[in-house]
């Protein structure tokens, strides 16, 4: 079985690539980092390492790579032979790499008319169905029709904190134990994959949300309010009592909005936040707050971690989100300088001014009770 993998990344290699591996696949790595292609051509092998006492290794075997800038007939004659195509690029590169896979889809149809689902790995709701969007957009009505009768793109959840490699060994990839990986099988095509590790399940909304509205909330606060207090890992940061208290009460608005709107036990969501706060705590991770606060632009964006949950709960719950609107601001003023969506937030405060920033970023309605709170909360009127 083979499976063609973009992104050999902290999550491509440490998480997808590894359950890829454990469940007897052939993985080809898709991606532009050349020093990363040609190790793991080199070696055809690399290791992940646990993040706890254990510190226990794994090789992960049976892999290779392709640069897709030197060699993109590669990808595309990959992609013809491939069981299984899974990304983990990040939501941005999604459109980019959707040429690679149009193109491969094409090229498949002319000697291999067999099912193939596409999995976006990525954290966002809908991931899967937007790189499909994106490999559509140039398709006629009939191409349309013959694609969607062999191929297939299924939406998924993913979950395990691989933080910033700093080894010195390249391809190592060291990782927390825990992982959870949810996809929605009501929308694939063919058999299903065998992927050991997987939960397939009907409907992936209420699974996507649960993981984005805690885990990444939870990350996005104390990435934000850590970097303001000077901290340098997330650890760091939730060491302060005030921090990891905000955090805390962040999660419960969440976890209200949660419970409402899908019916969650909140006894067993509220174990769920618990454990969620204590992998944040793993001292073995060392995840750095500008790796977790990284693209505050996507993160601010209108269906995201902060915005999203923000707005449903005032529709839901008909209440103020007190902690998740001190987020919002505090990622409205994060401000690191090697962060291209971070600088570009600041310049648009500079230039445009708050309201006119706010409205670009989050899509706002000027006239909404979330703009208004947002704004009063920057200008510190809400303590
Ligand atoms: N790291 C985590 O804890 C974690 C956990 C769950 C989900 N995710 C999600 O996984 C995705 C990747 O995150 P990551 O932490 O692994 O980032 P990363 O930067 O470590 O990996 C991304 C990889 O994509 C490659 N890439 C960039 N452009 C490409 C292109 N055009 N074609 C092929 N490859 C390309 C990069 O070279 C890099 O190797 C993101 O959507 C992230 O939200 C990350
Ligand atoms: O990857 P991002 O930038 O969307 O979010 C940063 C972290 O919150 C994220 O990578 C988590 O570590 C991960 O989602 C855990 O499953």
């Amino acid at each position: 079985m083979i499976a063609v993998h973009f992104g050999a990344g902290n999550i491509g290699r440490g998480f997808i690539g590894s359950l890829l591996y454990d469940s007897g696949y052939e993985t080809v790595f898709v991606d532009v980092n050349k020093e990363i292609v040609d190790l793991i051509n080199e070696r055809k092998e690399y290791n992940v390492v646990l993040a706890d006492q254990s510190k226990e290794t794994v090789t992960i075997k049976n892999v290779s790579a392709i640069n897709s800038i030197q060699d993109p007939d590669l990808v595309k004659e990959a992609i013809v032979k491939a069981d299984i195509v899974t990304t983990a690029v990040g939501p941005n590169i999604l459109p980019i790499i959707a040429k690679s896979i149009h193109e491969g889809l094409s090229l498949r149809l002319e000697s291999n008319k067999t099912p193939l689902n596409i999995i976006a790995c990525e954290n966002l709701i809908g991931g899967s169905t937007l790189l499909k969007e994106h490999v559509y957009q140039n398709l006629s009505d009939t191409e349309k029709e013959t694609f969607d009768q062999y191929f297939a793109f299924p939406d998924a959840a993913v979950d395990r904190i691989v933080p910033n490699q700093v080894n010195e060994d390249k391809l190592l990839v060291m990782v927390e134990p825990y992982y959870e990986w949810v996809v929605e099988q009501s929308k694939m095509i063919g058999d299903v994959p065998e992927v050991a590790g997987v939960t397939y399940v009907d409907e992936l909304n209420p699974f996507i949300e649960r993981k984005l509205f805690t885990v990444n909330t939870g990350h996005a606060v104390a990435a934000y309010l850590g970097y303001q207090a000077g901290m340098r890992t997330i650890d760091q940061a939730l060491a302060n009592e005030e921090i990891k208290d905000l955090l805390e009460k962040t999660l419960q608005e969440t976890g209200l909005l949660l419970s409402k709107k899908h019916s969650f036990n909140v006894a067993e969501h509220n174990v769920y936040i618990d454990k969620i706060i204590n992998r944040f705590l793993n001292p073995n991770l060392a995840d750095d707050v500008t790796r977790v606060g990284r693209g505050p632009f996507r993160k601010l964006g209108p269906n995201d971690r902060l915005i999203g949950p923000a707005k449903q709960f005032i529709e839901m719950v008909g209440d103020d989100p007190v902690y998740l609107v001190k987020a919002i601001a505090a990622a409205l003023h994060y401000d690191v300088k090697t962060d291209e969506e971070a600088v570009q937030i600041q310049n648009l405060i500079q230039e445009k001014g708050l309201e006119t920033a706010i409205m670009e970023v989050t899509k706002l309605d000027q006239n909404s009770r979330l703009f208004t709170l947002i704004v009063n909360q920057y200008n510190g009127l809400n303590k």
